[in-house]
C-alpha cells in the first residue's frame, strides 16, 4: 500500500423515518436556507412538503433553486451563487441525487469565492471555503453524498469536469431507503452501473498488497449483482433499496481506496463523451468500460481475472487467463444489458462523426496530471476505445 490519511468529515445519518433529525441537525448553523433541488420529482413523492415542514420547524427562512439538471450545469451554478451572495445564504440543503449534490458543492464552493466559480471547477484553483451544507439523497448512485467531489458541465464550451477540495464534503447526509423508492426503473439500473463502475475505477490500479481493499471491491460488486435483478422485480422493496442504497455510499465514500488511487480513465473518457452529447453518465459508462477493458487487458491479467471470477461463474479448464478474462467482460456486458444498460454508443444515436472531438475534450484532462493510472493513455487510445464503443 502507499502511505495514507483518511478523514471524512460527513455525518451519515441512514434508514427508515431518519429526516427527522433535519431540524436538529440545522441548529447548528444559521437561518437562511437555500433549497437546491432538480426537476420536481421530490414534489411528486411528497419529500419536498416533509422538508419544507422541518425546515420550518427549524425556523429557518428559506430560499429556493430548483431545476438542477442531470449533468448540472455551470450556468445553474452562477443562479445559485448569486442567491446566495444576494440573500446572505448561511446553509445549503441540497435533496436529491448526484446532479443536486454536486450543484450544490460548486455553488458552496463559488460563493465563497471571490472570482469566477469556473476557476474551480476546472482546477485552475482549489477552493479553499465552502459554505456549508448537507444533503438529502434520493437516489442511489454517485456517492457524491459522502465525498467532496462534484461534476459540473460548461456547455459554451463543451466541457465536464470532476473537481472536488478538502471543504466541499457534506456536513451531514441523510439517506432513508423510502426516499428512492420513486426512483424509475432506468434510473435504478443506471445508478446500479455508476456503483460498480466506481468500484472498478478504484480496483484497477498497479499499487501492490492491497488484499483486503480487494476484497471490499469484491464484496460491494457481488452485493451489487446479487441485489440488482431482485429490487428491479420490485422497486419498492425496502430491503433491496437499502442494500443498493448503502452500496452506492461504500462505492465511493473512499472506503474502498486507501492505500492507492484507481484508474479513472473511463470515467474521463465518459465526461468527454456526454460533454458532447448530453446522455446519462452511467449510460455512458455502461458502454465505455468493457471496451476499456479489453483495451488495456494486458496491463495486469492475473488483476483482471480475480475481479472476473469473484463477479462471475466462468469455467476455467483449458483456457487462458486472458481467455478467462475476456469471457468475464462479456459476461459483465450481458449482466448490464440484462437490467437494461446500453451497450454501444449507436444506443444513444451516436456515431463517429464527433470521436475526433471526444478525444480532444478527454485529452484536456491529460494537462491536469495524469489520465488512467492503471494504464496511462494517449489521445489515441482514447480514440481507439470510443472506436470499439460504436
Ligand atoms: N460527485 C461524485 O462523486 C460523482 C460520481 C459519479 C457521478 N457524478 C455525477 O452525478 C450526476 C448523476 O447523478 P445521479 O446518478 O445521482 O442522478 P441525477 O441526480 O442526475 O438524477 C437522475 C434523474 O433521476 C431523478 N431522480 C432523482 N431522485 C429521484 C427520486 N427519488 N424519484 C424519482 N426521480 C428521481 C432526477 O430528477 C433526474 O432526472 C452526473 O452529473 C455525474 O457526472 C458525481
Amino acid at each position: 500500500m502507499e502511505n495514507f490519511t483518511y478523514h471524512n468529515p460527513t455525518k451519515l445519518i441512514f434508514g427508515k423515518n431518519q429526516l427527522n433529525v433535519l431540524s436538529e441537525e440545522l441548529k447548528n448553523y444559521g437561518k437562511n436556507i437555500l433549497l437546491v433541488y432538480g426537476g420536481g420529482s421530490i414534489k411528486r413523492n411528497g419529500l419536498y412538503d416533509k422538508v419544507i415542514s422541518l425546515l420550518n420547524d427549524a425556523e429557518a427562512s428559506i430560499f429556493e433553486l430548483a431545476g438542477v439538471e442531470p449533468n448540472p450545469r455551470l450556468s445553474t451554478v452562477r443562479k445559485g451563487i448569486e442567491i446566495c451572495q444576494n440573500e446572505k445564504i448561511d446553509f445549503l440543503l441540497a435533496v436529491g441525487g448526484g446532479s443536486v449534490i454536486d450543484c450544490t458543492k460548486a455553488i458552496a464552493a463559488g460563493a465563497s469565492y471571490d472570482g469566477d466559480v469556473w476557476d474551480i471547477i476546472n482546477k485552475k484553483v482549489t477552493a479553499t471555503k465552502a459554505l456549508p451544507f448537507g444533503t438529502v439523497l434520493t437516489l442511489a448512485a454517485t456517492g457524491s453524498e459522502m465525498n467532496p467531489d462534484s461534476v459540473i458541465t460548461n456547455w459554451e464550451t463543451n466541457e465536464k469536469y470532476v473537481w472536488g477540495s478538502e471543504v466541499t464534503h457534506p456536513k451531514f447526509s441523510i439517506l432513508d431507503p423510502v426516499n428512492t423508492f420513486s426512483v424509475p426503473r432506468d434510473q435504478t439500473v443506471y445508478g446500479m452501473v455508476d456503483m460498480m463502475s466506481h468500484v472498478f475505477e478504484q480496483y484497477f490500479h498497479n499499487v501492490k498488497n492491497t488484499k483486503l481493499q480487494d476484497r471490499m471491491c469484491y464484496s460491494v460488486l457481488q452485493t451489487v449483482i446479487e441485489t440488482a435483478p431482485k429490487l428491479l422485480e420490485d422497486l419498492e422493496s425496502y430491503e433491496h433499496r437499502e442494500t443498493i442504497l448503502y452500496s452506492g455510499t461504500i462505492a465511493l465514500n473512499g472506503t474502498l481506496q486507501m492505500g492507492y488511487f484507481g484508474d479513472w480513465a473511463s470515467h474521463t473518457i465518459e465526461h468527454a463523451v456526454s460533454a458532447v452529447y448530453d446522455i446519462p453518465h452511467a449510460g455512458g459508462l455502461a458502454i465505455l468500460f468493457p471496451n476499456w477493458m479489453r483495451h488495456t487487458i494486458d496491463q495486469d491479467v492475473d488483476r483482471m481475472k480475480r475481479l472476473m471470477t469473484n463477479m462471475f461463474e466462468i469455467e476455467s479448464e483449458g483456457k487462458t487467463d486472458k481467455e478467462i478474462v475476456l469471457e468475464g467482460i462479456d459476461k459483465l456486458s450481458a449482466f448490464w444489458s440484462s437490467l437494461g444498460a446500453p451497450s454501444r454508443l449507436a444506443d444513444y444515436n451516436i456515431g463517429d462523426d464527433r470521436l475526433e472531438e471526444i478525444a480532444e475534450i478527454a485529452a484536456r484532462e491529460m494537462e491536469h496530471g495524469g489520465f488512467g493510472n492503471f494504464k496511462k493513455l494517449t489521445k489515441e487510445d482514447v480514440l481507439s476505445i470510443l472506436h470499439a464503443s460504436l
